[in-house]
């Protein structure tokens, strides 16, 4: 066929399928009540008008465009799957505590991680959700402070790595460190590329970053096995010894391949999200002198009534965790999740089919005049009583049983950095441009001359 009669053959082919897949679609889910929306060219669907909205951080309009058009459930197709998009507090409280909807696998994040959380279900899930859970519980967190304050007290570059490195794998500075911090980079640009293993392709460096990482914790998870059958450590030393020790009580029967696992999905949940509340919440302190003085205030006070020795407590950073809280309401780290029926689930009247996915918008209620007055404004004051917060409205840990585990860890290693930097530090912003890219977490715009 010669370039110019296949022109007009793709043209038709273009017209063709989608009409097709209407109809297949009609036919194999005539007896469902599918909610409305269309699904787009076949395979691209809607994900470019996403991403792009995503990109230049119009996905609210986006998303509000949508509801105004189809309401608050529609249908789409994003990454070659039919979706059904969900927004709305009820819609929070359905997606989280709903277990037929499991959070959508990539291909990347499976070649990358393994079997961490993410992929297990049932009787599994649930014990390695509550090891999870039981080592970043308060109490647990509260032994940690003392980590994380020899860490931000020199102000580390890569804090939040730096602090999660050492707390959970319990590798200090040194270059054991550095080593992982480069690799866990390439790790998570990869965990966005498209996995095609092809050299020199992020998704293959990734992977053998992948193959490095598990190689040097494999070898630190043993030392601890064998630190712990010498009797010379304890469950709150580091997350390997917590998790051994938990499996020697019957507790849980992973393998140390799948504690490693556990471990980096761990790292990889943590600091980035970590580091955009950071971020962000030192940007808007750069523009809101009143507020940082406050902050000031309240962190003076702690540094003069606590004794040299005395761990920090956030305990009385109620004013700083108000500005980080509303700092996460305005900018949430993570912004929705998709996840997959896996089975046949009826929402509102209309039907999701098993296989498809679900595009849970979840931070949108955060945005919506109807639940926070002036949604724009930066108001810390907002969280004087949170009781006032309609249930399932501000969700930037996510809900219900499957709520971020993490949401402790994050608020004390806030708090323990924002302890140093507002007495130590005055910063300025460099790049002056307010906005910031979803790249899928927000990115400052200017992030690079920042
Ligand atoms: C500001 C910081 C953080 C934010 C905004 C955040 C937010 C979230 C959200 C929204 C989820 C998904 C919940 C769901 O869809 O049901 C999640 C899951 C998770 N987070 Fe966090 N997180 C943060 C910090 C951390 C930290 C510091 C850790 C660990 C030290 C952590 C560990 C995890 C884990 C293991 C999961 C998966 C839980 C599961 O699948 O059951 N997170 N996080």
């Amino acid at each position: 066929m010669s370039m110019d009669s296949s022109i007009p053959f793709a043209l038709l082919l273009a017209l063709l399928i989608p009409i097709l897949l209407h109809f297949v679609i009609r036919r194999k889910y005539s007896s469902y009540n599918l909610p409305p929306g269309s699904l787009g060219i076949p395979v691209i669907g809607q994900t470019i008008s996403l991403l792009r909205a995503l990109r230049s951080n119009t996905d609210y309009q986006w998303y509000q465009d949508r509801i105004k058009k189809y309401g608050p459930v529609s249908k789409m197709s994003v990454f070659g799957s039919p979706t059904v998009l969900l927004t709305g507090p009820a819609a929070n409280r359905f997606v989280f505590s709903n277990q037929d909807l499991i959070i959508t696998e990539t291909k990347a994040a499976n070649a990358l991680i393994g079997r961490s959380i993410l992929t297990l279900s049932g009787e599994e899930l649930k014990q390695v959700r509550s090891a999870l859970q039981g080592y970043l519980r308060t109490e647990m967190v509260t032994k940690y402070i003392r980590k994380m304050d020899e860490e931000v007290a020199p102000l580390a570059k890569r804090l939040t790595f730096d602090i999660i490195c050492s707390v959970i794998f319990g590798q200090g500075a040194g270059p054991i460190r550095e080593a992982l911090a480069a690799d866990f980079k390439k790790m998570v640009q990869a965990m966005l590329s498209i996995p095609v293993n092809i050299p020199f392709t992020k998704f293959n460096k990734g992977l053998s970053a992948s193959r490095r990482v598990r190689k040097v914790l494999r070898q630190i998870a043993r030392d601890r096995e064998a630190a712990l059958q010498q009797g010379h450590s304890s469950s709150a030393d580091d997350f390997f010894t917590y998790m051994l020790v938990l499996r020697s009580e019957g507790t849980h029967s992973l393998t140390v391949e799948d504690i490693v696992d556990n471990a980096i999905l761990l790292l990889l949940a943590g600091y980035e999200t970590s580091s955009v509340l950071i971020t962000f919440l030192l940007r808007y302190l750069a523009n809101e002198p009143d507020i940082l003085g406050k902050i000031t205030e309240e962190q003076e006070e702690i540094a003069r009534s606590k004794g040299p020795n005395e761990p920090l407590t956030w305990m009385m950073m109620k004013y700083t965790w108000k500005v980080a809280l509303e700092t996460l309401r305005t900018i949430s780290p993570i912004f929705g999740s998709f996840r997959t029926a896996i089975k046949d689930i009826e929402y509102r009247g209309y039907h999701i089919p098993k296989g498809w996915q679900v595009f849970h918008a979840q931070s949108i209620t955060h945005l919506d005049g109807k639940f926070f007055n002036d949604p724009i404004k930066f108001d810390p004051t907002r969280f004087d009583n949170q009781s006032l917060i309609p249930p399932y409205c501000f969700v930037p840990f996510g809900g219900g049983p499957s709520m971020c585990p993490g949401n402790e860890f994050a608020r004390t290693e806030t708090l323990v950095a924002m302890h140093y930097l507002v007495r130590q530090f005055r910063w300025k912003l460099c790049c002056k441009e307010e906005g910031y890219r979803k790249d899928p977490l927000p990115t400052p715009k200017c992030s690079d001359t920042a």
